[in-house]
């Protein structure tokens, strides 16, 4: 079974994102990171941002806000992140506190600098197949991993295991637009072996740490592993038991080192583009 490594594509994305900073008038563009409280997927992911950012040669700042914070002092700080025409990009770590109206903010960010696909107008495109707007980088990064890898997506059955906002469903109109077959799955799905073993393509988001194993992969299938849990010992996990699918799947995404590193790549190449079109280019 081939190891598709994260590192290897997020390489690739850098070579891309340089030739498009060729030519950039002004300062590199810059990411804000948006924070409130300390959750430790939440962090984990800015750290991977900001060492990503750095090492693509842009900027990012971090703006970190009590957990406690009110709606309207959220609001009013987001907003004002939201018109400084220093930041390119906003990346708004979610779930927000249940304090805070999330859908609010989804409508009050910049579609421009919207880098993840969290507003009407991005989500609307992603439906859509345009691809003029951004959609959330880690379903594009899952393209992202295929691509790189030179595997064809055009009418493989692809299966992928959760339906979320951020993951499953996006992931579901990117595929569409490879003009993959779907197949959706989420916990009300009857036989999940047969719909998962039945993929030529097996995407896990579940966030179930070691859900899919032997039983849910088909004879050479390709298995992409989005979930990013911890196991018993502690230790970062994904939704796929790695060894038990070793004899089966052709190649595999681990966790870590896989489709996370890509996020941040696809993360840094959606700020590129919204500087370029910032600047009118
Ligand atoms: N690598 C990266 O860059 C990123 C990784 N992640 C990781 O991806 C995973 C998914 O994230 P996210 O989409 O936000 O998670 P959510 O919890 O929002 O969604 C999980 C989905 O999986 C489905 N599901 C859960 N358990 C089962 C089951 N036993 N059988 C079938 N379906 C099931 C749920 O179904 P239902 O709808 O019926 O409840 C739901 O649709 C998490 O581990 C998260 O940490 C998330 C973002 C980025
Ligand atoms: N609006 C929003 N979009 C998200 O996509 C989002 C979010 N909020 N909140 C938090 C979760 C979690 N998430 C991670 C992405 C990559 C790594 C990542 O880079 N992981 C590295 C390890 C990084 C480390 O911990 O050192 C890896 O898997 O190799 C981790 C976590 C995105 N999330």
């Amino acid at each position: 079974m081939k190891i598709l490594k994260g590192a290897e594509v997020s390489a690739k994305i850098k070579e891309q994102v340089t030739q498009m900073m060729e030519g950039l008038e002004g300062p590199a563009p810059k990411l804000a990171i948006v924070r409130v409280g300390e959750k430790p997927d939440d962090m984990s992911y800015e750290r991977g941002a900001v060492k990503k950012m750095e090492n693509f040669g842009l900027r990012v700042q971090t703006y970190v806000f009590p957990e406690q914070i009110s709606d309207s002092d959220f609001k009013a700080e987001f907003s004002a992140i939201n018109r400084d025409p220093d930041v390119s990009g906003i990346l708004l770590l979610r779930p927000l506190p249940k304090q805070i109206a999330e859908t609010d903010i989804e409508k009050m960010i910049d579609p421009e600098k919207d880098l993840d696909g969290i507003s009407p107008a991005n989500i609307a495109k992603v439906f859509a197949g345009d691809k003029t707007g951004f959609a959330p980088c880690t379903a594009e990064a899952v393209i992202e991993v295929l691509k790189a890898n030179e595997i064809d997506i055009t009418g493989k059955n692809v299966t992928i295991v959760g339906r979320s906002m951020v993951v499953g469903r996006p992931l579901s109109m990117l595929m569409l637009k490879e003009n993959a077959t779907v197949t959706i799955c989420h916990t009300r799905t009857r036989d999940l072996e047969t719909e998962c073993r039945r993929a030529e393509i097996l995407v896990a988001a579940a966030g179930k740490a070691k859900m899919l194993d032997g039983r849910h992969v088909g004879q050479d299938a390709i298995v992409i592993d989005v979930g990013i849990n911890v196991d018993e010992n502690g230790k970062l996990c994904g939704d796929v038991d790695f060894p038990s699918i070793e004899p089966l799947a052709s190649m595999a995404t681990p966790v870590p080192g896989g489709v996370g590193a890509v996020t941040t790549a696809v993360l840094a190449k959606h700020l590129v583009l919204a500087g370029r079109r910032q600047r009118g280019n």
